[in-house]
Order: C-alpha cells, then structure tokens, then sequence
C-alpha cells in the first residue's frame, strides 16, 4: 500500500504484483462477466486484508496448552459497516466480507445520468445504524467524476459520526479524488491503481469500461418494456 504524495490520506496498492495481476485482468476486454465478478471478490478480499493494517487491535492474554502469553483480538475489525453502492460493488463488498466477517452491510442505490452534470439518482438507501466507533468502508469499484461517492458520503453523514469514513475501489481518476478531497477532506481513499483521466463522457482512462456492465450486462431500457412486449 503507497500514499499518494498529490493527496492526503490516498492510498493505492500499485506495490502489489498480485493485484496488479488482478487488474490488469478487469481491464482486459476479453475478460467477460462471470471472471470479471470473480476477480473483483479475489480484490475485495485482499484489499480487506491490506486495510486491517490500519486498524487498532487489543492486547490479550491467552493460555496455550503449554503457558500462558499474550495476542491480540478484533478491536475496531468488530466495528465494521460497509456501505454497497449498487450494482458493482457487490462482488466487490463480498470479497471484503470475507476478512471484515463481522460487518454490518448496507445497501444504497445511486444512478448516474449523462454528462456534464452526471446528476445522481439515488433512490434506495437501507443501511443499518451507525456508531460512534465504526469504522465505515463505502465500496464502490470506480470513482470517476466523484459524484457518486460525493452523494452517497453526505447521505451517510446524515446518520452519524463514526470513528473512520473509507472508501474502497479499484479505479479512481484524479479529478474524482480531488472533488471528494475538496468536500470531504477526512474521507481515506484505498484504490488498487489511480489512473491517468476522465473522458468527456466520464469515463475512466485507461480504466476498464462501465463495470456495471461488465459485471452484470448491459441494461435495457425500461421504457422500452412495453414496447418489446407489443412486439412478441
Ligand atoms: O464517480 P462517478 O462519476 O459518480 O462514477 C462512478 C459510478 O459509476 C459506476 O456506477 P454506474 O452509475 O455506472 O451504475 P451501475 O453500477 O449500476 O452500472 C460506478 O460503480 C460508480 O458508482
Ligand atoms: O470509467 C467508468 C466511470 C464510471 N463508471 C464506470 O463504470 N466506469
Ligand atoms: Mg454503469
């Protein structure tokens, strides 16, 4: 894990060759859905690993068969709520469950419409209650413009002040991380990589595409529902 030196509280996981190896297979065209969703919960779950590092754990005394000693247990890893934001942060928040065992989930939908508001919809939120020593980890896979992130934090804000707000991702361009960092100056940044810029319809470059879709498949549109049924 490096700091950024162009931010504060930044980190990204270029350091790893493992995760490095994981990402370039995300951004891989030929990479189709059912691996792209695997690769992300192999990321979530080393990136919960990596980021138990920057937790607090207690002392204890413990007794092995033979003597006694000291250990340490959970702290703040018992303390932990993830925020999802749909649909790709799920394969992503599944992997992080599996270090973070203990995590409370909730779940927010957000929607970006088109450039260059990129307004965001967001019309679902159920999260659970928030305390004052929870460290809370929103994942969400990419962080372009910010817009996304920037709406989901502030909605969270609303609920509570927690020990830690993190967001947890795979790709963010630096004009996501400096909007978040003008808004939200105390929010931490763990991406695996932070690519060079956004393009002009906000996408990430080189990044790899619309990660919804590449998890999931394209959308239809819904109004054109009873359109298609008419046709049958
Ligand atoms: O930083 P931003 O410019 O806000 O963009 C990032 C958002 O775009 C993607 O979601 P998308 O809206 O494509 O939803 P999806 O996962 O349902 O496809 C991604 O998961 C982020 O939530
Ligand atoms: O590059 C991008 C930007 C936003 N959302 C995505 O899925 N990909
Ligand atoms: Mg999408």
């Amino acid at each position: 894990m490096i700091e950024d030196n162009r931010w504060e509280g930044v980190y990204s996981f270029e350091d790893s060759p493992y995760l490095m190896e994981i990402l370039t297979e995300l951004r891989s065209k030929e990479t189709e859905n059912v691996r792209f969703r695997k690769d992300l919960v192999k990321l979530g779950r080393y990136m919960g690993y990596e980021f138990t590092k920057t937790m607090e754990f207690k002392k204890v005394k413990i007794e092995t068969p033979l003597e006694s000693t000291e250990g340490i247990a959970s702290g703040d890893r018992d303390h932990v709520y993830i925020i999802t934001v749909l649909r790709v942060a799920i394969p992503l928040m599944e992997g992080l469950i599996k270090t973070l065992e203990h995590s409370r989930v909730g779940i927010v939908s957000a929607s970006r419409g088109k450039a260059p508001d990129f307004n965001i919809e967001m019309s679902y939120i159920k999260v659970p209650h928030m305390r004052e020593d929870d460290t809370v980890i929103v994942c969400d896979p990419m962080i372009a413009t910010g817009s996304t992130l920037l709406k989901t934090v502030s909605e969270i804000k609303k609920c509570g002040i927690p020990k830690r707000i993190v967001i947890i991702g795979v790709l963010a361009a630096p004009e996501g991380i400096t909007a978040l960092k003008e808004e939200l100056p105390d929010v931490e940044i763990y991406v695996t990589k932070i690519d060079r810029e956004l393009n002009d319809k906000g996408y990430i470059l080189p990044g790899l595409g619309d990660a919804g879709d590449r998890a999931f498949g394209e959308p239809i549109n819904i109004s054109m529902l009873p359109l298609m049924h008419n046709l049958e």
